[in-house]
């Protein structure tokens, strides 16, 4: 079974749009693990258009679940996840302008850096994970950084599955077998949906954790958030 961990980014977006505290991001954090999610992710951006870095601090005593936090580890985002001390950290290789994620690292270039920030977080007990294209040298890459897990970058599974083409999840197949024989754990996130979560969960072998976000939020307003939770928790399993 792989766990489901909900990505709050968008309660954050809604509540902003407001400037009040409406909806309340902890009070959906608290329900979302009520409900049966196994974690809450975070990916705090250097803008703070969502997810305020206040928010990581004010998140600490309320995810009793596995706490993950996403971005580009640039100082200001280490040094917050080093006073946070999230149960994991998902190193995404973000433009500051992006208007979501749309890559993963490129392991081999960045390979040096990415041991160096891999060390100091687990020296401090910080699983680690890296985000990545399913792509095998990638795969080598991120192994030789030490790394925990990679997280498997979705979009264009989530893109090809959308347009009818099974097909696509030929490459997170033959990546997920490669990370397997190198110890990498194996999580995954981008554009996981009621959709497409049941036929990925079952064609990749391994799969520990998907953090879903944007379809999650969306589906909710249809379904409502503890339906939609348990949703995700039946096609896991
Ligand atoms: C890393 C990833 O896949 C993203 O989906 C991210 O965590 C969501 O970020 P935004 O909510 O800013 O699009
Ligand atoms: N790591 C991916 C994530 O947290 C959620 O992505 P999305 O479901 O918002 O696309």
């Amino acid at each position: 079974m792989a766990k489901l961990s909900v990505n709050i980014n968008k309660i954050a977006t809604l509540r902003n749009s407001r400037g009040g505290d409406v909806p309340n991001l902890l009070k959906v954090a608290a329900d979302v693990q009520k409900f049966g999610a196994e974690g809450v992710t975070i990916h705090p951006r250097p803008d703070e258009r969502h997810i305020r870095y206040q928010d990581a601090r004010d998140l600490v005593p309320v995810v009793y679940t596995e706490y993950n936090i996403e971005g580009n580890p640039v100082k200001k985002f280490i040094d917050l996840v080093l006073e946070t001390k999230p149960t994991q950290v998902t190193l995404v290789p973000d433009a500051d302008d992006a208007i979501t994620s749309n890559a993963g690292w490129d392991t081999v270039k960045h390979k040096d850096f990415l041991a160096d920030v891999i060390a100091e977080f687990k020296r401090n007990g910080i699983r680690t994970s890296i985000f990545v294209d399913p792509v095998l040298s990638m795969i080598e890459g991120a192994a030789l950084t030490g790394s925990d897990r990679i997280e498997l970058y979705t979009e264009a599974f989530a893109h090809d599955y959308g347009l009818g083409n099974e097909s696509g999840i030929k490459p997170y197949v033959a990546a997920a077998e490669l990370a397997n024989k190198l110890n990498l754990g194996i999580n995954a996130g981008h554009d996981l949906s009621l959709d497409n979560i049941k036929f990925f969960k079952e064609n990749i072998p391994g799969l520990l954790e998907v953090s879903i976000g944007h379809a999650l939020i969306s589906e909710s307003l249809y379904l409502g958030l503890e339906n939609v939770v348990n949703m995700y928790l039946q096609r896991l399993k």
